[in-house]
């Protein structure tokens, strides 16, 4: 009897006790306390955690192991075989198997319209778009926004735009137009205003404040860019004499009739244009300490020719490519499918292959999504007129799965798409503190499970603006997204977004 009555007492209060202990444990700091006040921002209510995974793309190569989380940073990243219960036995675990555990994409190359033409994308569809695709910081384009991003006060408007709205990390390129470029004190102050770099165009926009700059000007850009060691993104295509004139012999419905409207040589004569001036930016050069990149590079022939050479004379320059120039080819686009229309076009299989051959010699550095949407109407998808419709490519959700996808055939592996996707462009955009799975960066991360297979259909949720211009539609995928961390918080799982738009400006210093 006594017996019993003493169980009772003690039961309850041993239970007690036993869950003040496990609550004490297994939330060690309020989420609150270090979230900034805002839960919102993270669908894990933990500050400090454990991610294990059997793939995990590290600089040193693929382990089995887990990665510690504290603060939004990457604490410690240990091989399984070393890791000791005591390690994790106050912290969540979270185990992804098999599933791979990579860094987040950083996508240099976005252009997402915000402010003036949110009605194309916008910094909450862009963004949201960008963390189901596994991308954890992108860079947006000066262009297609309005006003254009060619000045400190331009630059304001976007970063207003911005606040509270971007569910990823976002920096932004600013604009060398003719109005900035013969101009040191205008370009100094848009570049001490944060901008992580400089973009022009050697060939017209096709937005009207945002013309094309000559190699003077881009010459002079460069000499300001090496005082901040910030690199010239530039479109290199130069209008020459083409194939045929504007086609109005031909049928604009046709793909062939655009290719012809922008021949390689635009390319080529531009790059050739282009590397005049790089050999400035050689060590001891007069303008050391700036860089070239070269932006969607499609051609694969003489101009990645002129690239290579370049490079080797210590030239400070590198080169990217999309995702759509590695997973289309012209023969394939069906008449009258201006979702494939872009600038410079999607050329023949065999200069795609050729791509793909300097993807995996090292050739081209790396990828960017250059998602380009815009109103359906001006897609023109109803006409088909190749001519007229708005050149650009909407992918921004997609890069991941289409770049492994389509890679599988020249056996793309993990830790190229990590230096392509995220080691590169973090050099690039100067982003020091990301881009990799090492002890100090900030824990952006993806998780995927690169043989998850699906089909991209109207049941697929789709986060960009516009997924009817897209040209991925309808394709089978492999490689399915299945959580993204942007500095710690979990901003999306299994296809849901934290509630909160906590995203950071990435502002260069
Ligand atoms: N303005 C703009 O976004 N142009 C982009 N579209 C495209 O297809 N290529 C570009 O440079
Ligand atoms: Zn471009
Ligand atoms: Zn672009």
């Amino acid at each position: 009897m006594e017996r019993t009555l003493l169980q009772w007492r003690l039961l309850p209060l041993l239970a007690l006790i036993a869950a003040i202990v496990s609550i004490f444990f297994a939330s060690p700091r309020s989420f609150q306390e270090t979230q900034g006040n805002n839960k919102k921002c993270s669908l894990l209510p933990h500050d400090h955690y454990w991610i294990s995974s059997k793939r995990i793309v590290t600089p040193d190569g693929l382990i089995s192991g887990s990665v510690e989380v504290d603060g939004g940073i990457i604490v410690s990243v240990v091989k399984e075989v070393d890791w000791h219960k005591s390690q994790r036995s106050r912290v969540k675990v979270i185990d992804y198997g098999e599933a791979v555990l990579m860094p987040g994409l950083i996508d240099v190359h976005a252009h997402l319209d915000d402010p003036g033409r949110s009605e194309w994308e916008g910094f909450p569809s862009g963004t949201k778009a960008a963390a189901a695709g596994g991308i954890t910081t992108l860079v947006d384009m000066p262009l297609n926004s309005c006003p254009s991003t060619v000045s400190p006060e331009t630059l304001k408007l976007k970063i207003e735009a911005a606040k509270n709205r971007i569910h990823v990390d976002v920096g932004f390129w600013g604009g060398l137009v003719p109005d900035n470029a013969l101009n040191s004190s205008a370009l100094e102050s848009l570049l001490d205003a944060g901008v992580l770099g400089l973009k022009s165009f050697m060939c017209p926009s096709g937005i009207n404040d945002f013309p094309m700059t000559n190699i003077t000007h881009i010459k002079e850009g460069l000499s300001v860019l090496a005082k901040y060691r910030r690199p010239l993104l530039v479109h290199a295509e130069i209008e020459k004499e083409s194939e045929i004139e504007d086609g109005s012999e031909n049928d604009p419905r046709s793909y062939l009739t655009y290719l012809k409207t922008r021949p390689t040589s635009w390319e080529e004569g531009a790059i050739r244009n282009l590397l005049s001036v790089t050999e400035n930016t050689r060590i001891g050069g007069s303008a050391e300490g700036a860089h070239v990149h070269i932006v969607h590079l499609s051609d694969a022939s003489s101009s990645l020719d002129l690239i290579k050479e370049a490079k080797g004379k210590g030239d400070s320059v590198t080169v990217e490519t999309c995702p759509h120039y590695l997973a289309f080819s012209a023969e394939e686009i069906p008449e009258g499918d201006t979702r494939f229309k872009c600038s410079p076009p999607i050329r023949d299989a065999a200069n795609r292959e050729k791509l793909w051959e300097a993807m995996m010699k090292g050739d081209i550095d790396m990828l960017s999504s250059d998602h380009s949407p815009t109103n359906p109407e001006l897609k023109l998808l109803s006409d088909g007129n190749f001519l007229k419709a708005w050149g650009g490519i909407s992918s921004l959700q997609f890069v991941l799965p289409v770049t492994w996808s389509y890679g599988k055939k020249y056996v793309v592996t993990l830790e190229q798409v990590a230096s392509w996707w995220s080691d590169r462009p973090s050099k690039l955009a100067g982003l020091h503190s990301k881009g990799a799975i090492t002890v100090g960066k900030q824990a952006d991360l993806v998780v995927w499970e690169p043989e998850a297979e699906f089909e991209l259909d109207e049941e697929h949720p789709i986060h960009f603006k516009h997924p009817s211009i897209s040209a991925y539609l309808g394709r089978r995928l492999s490689g399915k997204v299945v959580s993204t961390f942007v500095r710690g918080n979990l901003v999306f799982r299994e296809g849901k977004h934290a509630s909160d738009a906590c995203g950071s400006l990435q502002l260069a210093a």
